[in-house]
Parts: structure tokens; C-alpha cells; sequence
């Protein structure tokens, strides 16, 4: 079985069902899928055959917001307001960060990503030329943002922009096609208007993407508004950063106009609701105004100190339930527009394909557990896909073409488990000696 991690060549998924049929789905060399359906073998001579019987086909999943490293955060501050947990507990241990810190705890990130069925996530963080080495290693996609945070201060401002610099020339220099890099202004609360600019100049400039948290607290509304004279999403807009390569995260308290304004610049708006929940930012993501808009809505985890899982499958159960009880919508977020979420509007997002099991689409699937209870009946996949079933039922993961997960062995995973314990630690060990 472990040739099956490093074999490169064709390959062919026999007898897989996709949306109730039962299917073939055969992959090329370049890891593109090269066609699916009944007769689909026919166009492949396939070097591996990986048996799709007893499997449920479904499009890899797409994390659009989260800080893969803050896994090494779980369980360290849980059941606190949004401003005093950052402030109190997540940056002062935060400041004690190294980069192999932010290695290994993206190392456990994506092992857990693979695990429950993510193929590419959008980050942001710190030390990110030491995420990029862990994303290259477990082979999944990632869009990597420094986290740019100036405090409204000149002397930190242009160490974040040598900081921003520095990591998008190392992510171009690696050439890893997996792996792009991204501008991160964190908020409108923590970067100055000069600094949000900045950002928004110099993606545009580099032609990547802008990745931003917006709206998450009715808090940061008002203050922008007490401080601006404009509601966050206008604030954003007229520094220049809502743009069609922009993934804003949380999007919670937008009022209408805001949702029409996201719509209009073909924004996409990254829906958390876990963390939304347990930071009880206490108003969900107006869904039906943002959908109404033309915006790309998609779907995210947030990190692992405010989730604390990073498990999208669990994530669009979240997502179809907040939305129906907070806008009291029985009919809001059907399960297969949160699929669509998950998958093609993530993919949508990042950029990373169509998000479909369709022939010329990127080889980025996962194989879910026929057998599993959570998949018993198999009535409808996206119901039992989003209502039923968690990221335990994901078999099979593959990347472009890569096997990363085979009957649900990751390799190196003891590895990981230990080191990024024993990172987490000596971590929290440092912060309490200073
Ligand atoms: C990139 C920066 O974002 C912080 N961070 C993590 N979770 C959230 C959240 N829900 N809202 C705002 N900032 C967050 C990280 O702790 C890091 O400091
Ligand atoms: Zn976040």
C-alpha cells in the first residue's frame, strides 16, 4: 500500500458512486481528470486502480479562512469575548512564536485537513516561508498570507511590508504550483488605512489575492464607524482592498448595502460559523443578502483556538444549521448549496479549478465511507454529506492526482503527532517563564 503514496502515473477509481450512480472516474499523468462515467476506464491505461466500491465520491474540500498553525493553540484559551481572547491570551503566546513552531503546527494542520477531506486552505499567519515547508511536505494546496497587523504605527508598518515582501518572493521562488502566496491586512481594527492601501497596491501589483478578516463583531463596526465615519466593508473598499481576488472572512455584521458592495467588486465572503458560535459574535453571516449579490460565498474554520477543529465536513453541517435558526429560514443553506460552498465556490476563491468532479477539472477528490453509518441510507449524498456524516468517514484523499491519505493512512503521521505536541508545550512553557 505504500507504493500508492508515491506512485506517480495514471490511475483509475473503479466503480465509485457519484451522486447515487456508480461510476469510474480515471485521472491522467498530470493528475487532471481525464474522465468519469461508465465507460471512463476505456480512456486510460491505468498504472494504479484504486477500488471505488463501498466509496462515495465527493469534490475536495476547501478551507477559505484559517491559521493552519494555531493548532498548536487548541484548548489553550476556549469561552472568552473576541477581544479580550485575542488580547489577553492568543497574541501575548503568539509573541513567543518560532518558525519551526509554525512548521509543525501546520504540519498537524494539514494532517488534519487530509484526515476530514481538505485539499487546499487559505491562510494566515506568521513565519509563513515555515508553512509553505510543511504545505510542500503533506502535499495539499494553500494560499499563504503574512499576517499584517501595524497597529496604526509607522516603524511597524514597513517592518509588515518587508515582511509581506519577503514572503510572497519566497512563495514565487518555490514554484510549487500547489502553492501561491496572498496579501494578509488582518482587519480594519488592527491596520492603518495606509497599511490597508499598501496591501491592496501591492496585490494588485503582484496579481494575488488580499485575505482579510471583516465584520466578525458588531464591536469592529462601531469603532470603525466612531473612528472612520464608514462601516467596515466601505472603509475596506475605498482603501482598495475588496477586489474579485479577495477572501473576507466572517462577514457577519454587513448591513445590505455592504452584502451589495462585496457583490458588485466579486468579492468572496468566507463563512465561519463555528468560531462565529463560540466567540458568540452574536449574528450570523447575512447568506441571503451576500447570495442575493452575486458575492462567492464560501466556507471556512477559522484557527484551531476558536473552532478547534479544522473538519469542513463537520463545518457545512454548522453552516446549513446557523443559517436557518439565525434568520429563521428552514429553507436557507440547503445542503447541497453548502457543498457548492465547500467545494466549487472555495475552489472558486482560491482559484485552484472548478471544484467538480468533471473531466479536464484538477484530480482533487475524496473518498467517503459507503459503509459507514452516517452514510446509511445513501438517499441523497449531499444531505448525508453535510447532515450525517464528520471528516471520520473520509477514506481517501487525493491532491492533483497524489494519493495523500489511502484508506485513511497519512504517512508520517505518528511523526507529526509527537512533534507538534511537544512544539505546543515548550511553546506555552516559554510564554509562562517570560
Ligand atoms: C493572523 C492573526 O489573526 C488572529 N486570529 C485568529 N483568530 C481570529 C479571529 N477569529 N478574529 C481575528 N483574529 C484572529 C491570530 O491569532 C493571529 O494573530
Ligand atoms: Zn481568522
Amino acid at each position: 500500500m505504500n507504493d500508492i503514496f508515491t506512485a506517480r502515473g495514471s490511475m483509475l477509481i473503479a466503480g465509485v458512486t457519484v451522486n447515487g450512480s456508480t461510476v469510474d472516474i480515471a485521472i491522467d499523468e498530470e493528475g487532471m481528470i481525464a474522465g468519469i462515467g461508465k465507460d471512463a476506464r476505456k480512456t486510460i491505461d491505468a498504472d494504479i486502480i484504486i477500488d471505488g466500491s463501498d466509496r462515495v465520491a465527493i469534490p475536495g474540500l476547501v478551507n477559505t479562512h484559517t491559521h493552519a498553525a494555531m493548532t498548536l493553540l487548541r484548548g489553550y484559551a476556549d469561552d472568552m469575548p473576541l477581544a479580550e481572547w485575542l488580547s489577553e491570551k492568543i497574541w501575548p503566546l503568539e509573541a513567543h512564536l518560532s518558525g519551526d513552531d509554525v512548521y509543525w503546527g501546520t504540519k498537524l494542520a494539514c494532517l488534519e485537513m487530509i484526515k476530514s477531506g481538505t485539499v487546499a486552505f487559505n491562510d494566515m499567519y506568521f513565519f509563513m516561508e515555515r508553512a509553505a515547508d510543511a504545505v510542500d511536505e503533506m502535499g495539499l494546496r494553500a494560499t499563504l498570507a503574512y499576517g499584517f497587523i501595524d497597529l496604526g504605527m509607522e516603524e511597524k508598518r514597513a517592518a509588515e511590508i518587508k515582511a509581506t515582501e519577503a514572503l510572497v518572493a519566497h512563495v514565487k521562488a518555490r514554484k510549487n504550483p500547489r502553492i501561491q502566496a496572498a496579501v494578509g491586512p488582518h482587519s480594519v481594527y488592527t491596520v492603518s488605512p495606509e497599511g490597508l492601501s499598501w496591501c491592496a497596491e501591492f496585490a494588485e501589483e503582484q496579481g494575488i489575492a488580499v485575505h482579510v478578516h471583516l465584520s466578525e463583531t458588531e464591536k469592529e463596526v462601531t469603532d470603525c464607524v466612531a473612528e472612520f465615519g464608514k462601516r467596515p466593508a466601505v472603509h475596506l473598499d475605498e482603501c482598495g482592498c475588496l477586489t474579485p481576488r479577495t477572501v473576507a472572512a466572517h462577514c457577519c455584521w454587513l448591513d445590505e448595502a455592504e452584502c451589495r458592495l462585496l457583490g458588485e467588486r466579486g468579492v468572496s465572503a468566507s463563512h465561519n460559523p463555528a468560531s462565529n458560535m463560540k466567540l458568540a459574535v452574536n449574528r450570523a453571516m447575512p447568506y441571503h443578502w451576500l447570495k442575493a449579490s452575486g458575492a462567492n460565498v464560501c466556507l471556512g474554520t477559522d484557527g484551531c483556538a476558536s473552532n478547534n477543529s479544522l473538519d469542513l465536513l463537520e463545518e457545512m453541517k454548522f453552516a446549513a444549521l446557523l443559517q436557518k435558526f439565525a434568520w429563521n429560514s428552514q429553507t436557507l443553506l440547503p445542503a447541497g448549496e453548502a457543498v457548492a460552498m465547500a467545494t466549487s465556490a472555495g475552489a472558486r476563491a482560491l482559484g485552484t479549478g472548478p471544484g467538480t468532479l468533471t473531466a479536464g477539472a484538477p484530480a482533487d477528490i475524496v473518498l467517503l465511507d459507503a459503509r459507514a453509518a452516517c452514510n446509511i441510507p445513501l438517499h441523497n449524498t449531499d444531505s448525508n454529506t453535510v447532515y450525517a456524516c464528520n471528516g471520520g468517514a473520509v477514506m481517501t484523499v487525493l491532491c492533483q492526482g497524489r494519493v495523500l491519505m489511502h484508506e485513511r493512512t497519512v504517512p508520517g503521521e505518528e511523526e507529526i503527532v509527537r512533534e507538534a505536541a511537544a512544539a505546543a508545550q515548550a511553546l506555552v512553557g516559554r510564554a509562562r517563564e517570560a
